[in-house]
């Protein structure tokens, strides 16, 4: 257990509280460490209570559409330029962006990873996020990088943010505190969060060592999928996500505060800790969501579905329906289909396809495809259930089955992925993977009837 004794986070009446959460997804909030530190009716009074700077951190375009529009108000001890200074060029060799494509490195074929194992190495958020795969442009805003993070230690007095992309975190192992500017998020595998671009954080380690999937969306943000004919509930539901309450720091040590930007890292020295946002207001927040809570919809007669059902949330690209980024949920659910191959069937997808495995076991992979491991079938490139799964889905008496202790999931994007060196040559890749199909038998002989 690490110690997080240093966070202080503060109440209405000045004691400490732990990570305290209000519901929804993308509406507006309001919350306050300190009474009345947040205006009432206006944005920017000539003075704000308690002497607060007040500063906009806009997310989208000033001028797009109001059902994008997202900004959060800040009423803060200094303004962000407090918390800015020269910067200098800092190497993190293992977080890469697009584009990145590196020759000798070959993208196009289907991978496997084993989970990628801690080390003796001290690994914090920054030193331990390991970029798998790379898609799209940074520069332009479009594609995602996949990365594996192993954080060991909390970062002290260092603090960071992302001017390129949002960050969507899936925890696999470990429980990790994300003190940001707006309020604090504890996450613990089953639980996703969301940190926007731009959101100054701090991440400690609650429970270590901690391993997760990270997606980074250089896009447009990721919102809830239109839900169609299913209506106005079930998938994942607007009240499961959380978003913290107010909480800051007034706490004046030597600091540094690093940024991301256009696929560079850069480090400047404060004097104070930056997450002294007393009060604030908007809709650009960081969110957290418990995966146990998403409702599965699915087939009640027969056939596979297309896996867009289990869409928990999408980041659009301008091409409308098909999406820069989909994050897919693989849970537990109820198997009730009548004469139907009931795992994914075989198939090209134009999109291109990074899993990876929360717990349990995967329908299509019985075998291989592990907790804390990944798969990629980048575009077009055939795959499917591997032999054994085939032969039981064949073969198997079509009683209403549940699948159960299963969680998997999918960062399915629009654009091809390029491996980085590290996915190539240092993590667990699984050389035999393919194997996996090889012993597929050829039934076909010419003669009608099922076989
Ligand atoms: O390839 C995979 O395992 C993911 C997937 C699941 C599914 O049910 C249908 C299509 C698909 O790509
Ligand atoms: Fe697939």
């Amino acid at each position: 257990m690490n110690d997080v004794s240093n966070i202080k986070l503060v109440q209405a009446d000045g004691s400490a509280v732990t990570a305290g959460y209000m519901p929804g997804f993308g509406n507006d909030f309001e919350t306050e460490a300190l009474p009345g530190a947040l205006p009432q009716g206006m944005n920017s009074p000539q003075k704000v209570n308690y002497g607060l700077y007040g500063e906009q951190l806009s997310g989208t375009a000033f001028t797009a559409p109001s059902h994008q529009n997202e900004r959060t108000w800040c009423y803060r001890i200094r303004p962000s330029v407090k918390h800015s200074g020269r910067y200098e060029r800092i190497d993190l060799p293992y977080w890469k962006s697009a584009p990145h494509v590196i020759e000798n490195v070959t993208s196009l074929g289907q991978y496997r990873w084993d989970p990628v194992p801690h080390s003796e190495r001290e690994l914090t958020w920054l030193t331990g996020m390991y970029t798998m795969t790379t898609a799209g442009d940074v520069n332009t805003q479009v594609g995602m990088a996949s990365h594996i993070y192993l954080v060991t230690e909390s970062m002290k007095d260092a603090y960071f943010y992302s001017a390129d992309s949002e960050l969507l975190i899936v925890p696999q192992e470990g429980r990790l505190r994300f003190c940001t500017e707006l309020g604090i998020i504890d996450l613990e595998p089953k639980e996703i969060a969301i940190i926007p671009r731009g959101l100054v954080y701090r991440v400690e380690v609650i429970e270590g060592p901690a391993r997760g999937f990270v997606c980074e969306n250089y896009g447009q943000k990721f919102e809830l999928p239109g839900r169609g004919p299913i209506g106005a509930n079930c998938m994942a539901n607007r009240r499961d996500f959380k978003t913290p309450v107010a909480a800051f720091e007034d706490r004046e040590v030597p600091s540094t505060l690093t940024i991301k930007w256009c696929g560079q890292f850069h480090e400047t020295k404060i004097d104070q800790s930056p997450l002294d946002v007393v009060a604030w207001h908007g809709n650009y927040a960081p969110v957290k969501y418990d995966l146990r809570t998403y409702c599965p919809v699915g087939a009640i007669l027969f056939d596979h579905p297309d896996p867009s059902i289990f869409t928990v949330l999408t980041a659009p690209s301008s091409s409308p329906g098909t999406a820069n980024i989909d994050f897919v949920l693989f849970r537990e659910r109820w198997m009730t289909m009548e004469d139907t191959f009931r795992p994914p069937w075989y198939h090209k997808n134009v999109m291109s396809e990074m899993m990876g495995n929360i717990y349990g076991q995967y329908d299509a992979k019985p075998q291989g495809f592990v907790p804390g491991g990944l798969s990629l079938h980048n575009m077009m490139l055939p795959h499917g259930p591997d032999r054994d799964a085939f032969e039981n889905a064949s073969n198997a008496d079509l009683q209403p089955e549940k699948l159960d202790n299963t969680m998997s999931f999918m960062f399915e994007t629009r654009f091809p992925q390029h491996l980085t060196e590290f996915a190539a040559r240092e993590a667990p890749l699984q050389d035999d993977y393919i194997d996996c199909w090889k012993s597929l038998e050829k039934k076909f002989d010419g003669t009608p009837g099922k076989k």
